[in-house]
This record gives C-alpha cells, structure tokens and sequence, in this order.
C-alpha cells in the first residue's frame, strides 16, 4: 500500500498536472504521503534483494541491473513473478532510479518462461492465481515508465521471451545454442491474446502469425533478422552493450520519454486491463481441460527425460 502510494507520488512529478496517462500505477494521482511513509522508502531504498531476484541499483547512473536467479532455468513461478512485480514497483518509485536492465545470474537461461508445474495437477484457485501473478509482472513491466532493456544472456522460451519483448530494447548474446520465441504451440497449448499483441507489436503480422503459429524458436542471428531482438553482441558485450544504450536512451528527458512510451502502449495495456478477469476465467476453463493437463504434462515428462 505505502509502495503504491510512494509510486503514484514520485513518478507524477514528471507528469505534466493531471495527465493521468494510465491506470496501471505509475500515472495515476491518488491520496497524501505521509511522512513516515517517505522515511520508510528513504530507508529502505536501494537494498532489493530476495530469493529468487537480485536488483543493484548504481546511484550515479540511475541505473538499476534485476537479476533472475532461480536455478536450473529461472522458471517463472507464482514466487518469482510476485518479488519481480515487488521489486520493479520499488524500483519504479525510486526517483534515482529511471532505467532497469534486465538479466539472468544463471548460467545459459534467461528464463525458460512459466514453471509448467504451476499450471499441471494443482486445482482451479491456483491457477487462477497464478495467471493473475502471470498478468501483474506484464503489466508492471510492460508499463514501467523507466527505460527496460533485456541483456538476453541464455534460452528465453515462452513466458522467457515475453519478458524480453516487454522491455523497450533487446540484447541477445551471439551463442547458436541460445534460443528465443513464443513457443506455446509446440507444448500444445495456445498463447494469450495479450503475448499475440505485444510479439505483433514488435515484429509485424504476418511474421507473428508464423511464428506463433509454429510455436517457433530462433537462434540469436534469426532472432535478429525477424526484429525480434534488436542487437546480437559476443556473449561477454551483453551487459556492457546493455549499459551503453541504457545511457543513450537516458540522455533523452524522462518526461517526454515517458508520454510517448505510455502512448505507444497504453491500447495493449488497456486491452487486457479491460479484460482482466475474463482472461482470468479463460485461461482456468483452458489448462483445466483434460486434454491441455495431458500435453502438459506429456512435455514435463519429454524435458525430464531429454536431462537425464
Ligand atoms: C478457446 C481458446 C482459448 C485460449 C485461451 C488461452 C489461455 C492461455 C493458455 C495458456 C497460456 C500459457 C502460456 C505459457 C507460457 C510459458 O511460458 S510455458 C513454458 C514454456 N517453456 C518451455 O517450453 C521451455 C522448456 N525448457 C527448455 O526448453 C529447457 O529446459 C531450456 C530452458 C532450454 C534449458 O535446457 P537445459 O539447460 O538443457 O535444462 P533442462 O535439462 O531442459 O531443464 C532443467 C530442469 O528444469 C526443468 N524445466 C525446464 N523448463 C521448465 C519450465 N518451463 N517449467 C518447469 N520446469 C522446467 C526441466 O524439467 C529439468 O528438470 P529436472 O529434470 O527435474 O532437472
């Protein structure tokens, strides 16, 4: 609650008076700060630190780096998607903080996107859960007024590749064994409307048609020719390639940086905002089907295998 109030609180001084560009925290005005609820921000800034993410936050460059660290392959459970959605919310009310760069501390993996164990045998309340925790880091992510760049050091399968399309620039590390794309096809399930935006958004219909259609891959350098990533670099340039943007990018003024983002994306943000808890509903009716809880679990059994 003091974080919410903290956001709408520092990030409106940006703002031009009243321009509430979106109802999705960031924008909007709402009640009085207290002033042992700014001591408490003071205090507690720039220590973001839990489980399954680690955030430094470099005071001189405003730049803040957001690690994923949950081992093997920083599937995204019900956990790790709430400390991100925590964590970015902190990041976004810290004045000194304006861009995130978001990476992974594991070996290889991005993110191998939704932990399958969360959407197999667990009961209709859990999913529900677990797709509104799914929604929430999109929307914090995707709505974030700072500047988000993705330093894709590994695989970014699935929800991994959503994550990075969220962001506002791309960079994947040239590895071939390194793969990128919005496969839910090939698990025999369907991605959501709101993926199906943001990958047309990025690289156009008719190559997002085939790629989710197909549930396609792509290496760093196919990756790179579809638009999906805007820069492949050696796999030890990511992270400084990362930063040399994020500084570019930060040379522009927040203020107008922001609108125009909050522009670009407002109608997909708003879409599913709109449809919050039908996509909710639907997404419970449709991994409680018997046939989706079989492939699903069919594809565990192919990956646990393919390990061993
Ligand atoms: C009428 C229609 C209405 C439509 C309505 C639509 C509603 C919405 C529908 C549902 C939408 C869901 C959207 C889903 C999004 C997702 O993100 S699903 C997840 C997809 N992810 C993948 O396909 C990636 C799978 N993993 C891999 O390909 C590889 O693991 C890797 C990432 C490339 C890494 O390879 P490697 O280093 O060789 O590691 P592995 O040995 O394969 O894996 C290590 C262990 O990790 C386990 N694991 C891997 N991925 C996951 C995962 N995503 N979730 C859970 N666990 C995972 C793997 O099983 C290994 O486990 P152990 O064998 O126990 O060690």
């Amino acid at each position: 609650m003091i974080a919410t109030l903290l956001i709408q609180h520092e990030k409106l001084e940006q703002l031009p008076s009243g321009g509430t560009l979106s109802p999705y925290g960031v924008h909007q005005k709402h009640g009085q700060i207290t002033s042992q609820a700014l001591q408490l921000l003071s205090s507690q800034r720039r220590q973001f630190s839990n489980t399954y993410i680690s955030v430094k936050l470099d005071e001189t460059s405003g730049v803040a780096v957001m690690k994923l660290k949950r081992p093997p392959v920083n599937s995204l459970n019900m956990e790790l998607l709430t400390e991100f959605a925590i964590n970015l919310e902190k990041l976004e009310i810290d004045r000194g903080c304006r861009g995130v760069i978001l990476t992974s501390a594991v070996p290889r993996i991005f993110s191998a996107g939704l932990d399958i164990t969360e959407m197999c045998g667990k009961n209709a309340d859990h999913y529900g859960e677990f797709w509104r925790a799914v929604q929430e880091m999109w929307l914090k992510l995707y709505g974030s007024s700072m500047v988000t760049i993705a330093a894709i050091n590994g695989s970014s399968p699935a929800g991994g590749c959503l994550m990075a399309l969220s962001c506002d620039y791309r960079i994947i590390a040239n590895n071939k064994k390194y793969t990128i794309g919005l496969n839910e096809t090939q698990l025999g399930i369907v991605a959501p409307f709101w993926f199906k935006d943001i990958i047309t958004e990025v690289i156009g219909h008719r190559a997002a048609e085939r790629s989710l259609q197909l549930g396609m891959l792509y290496s760093p350098t196919d990756a790179l020719k579809i638009g999906l990533v805007d820069e492949v670099v050696a796999e030890d340039k990511v992270q400084s390639t990362a930063s040399a943007v994020m500084a570019q990018w930060l040379t522009l003024p927040d203020h107008a940086r922001q609108i125009t983002k909050s522009m670009m994306r407002k109608p997909s943000l708003d879409r599913l905002v709109t449809h919050r808890e039908a996509d909710i509903t639907n997404f419970v009716s449709y991994i409680t089907r018997d046939s989706i809880q079989k492939s699903l679990q069919m594809y565990m059994e192919m990956l646990k295998k393919k390990g061993r």
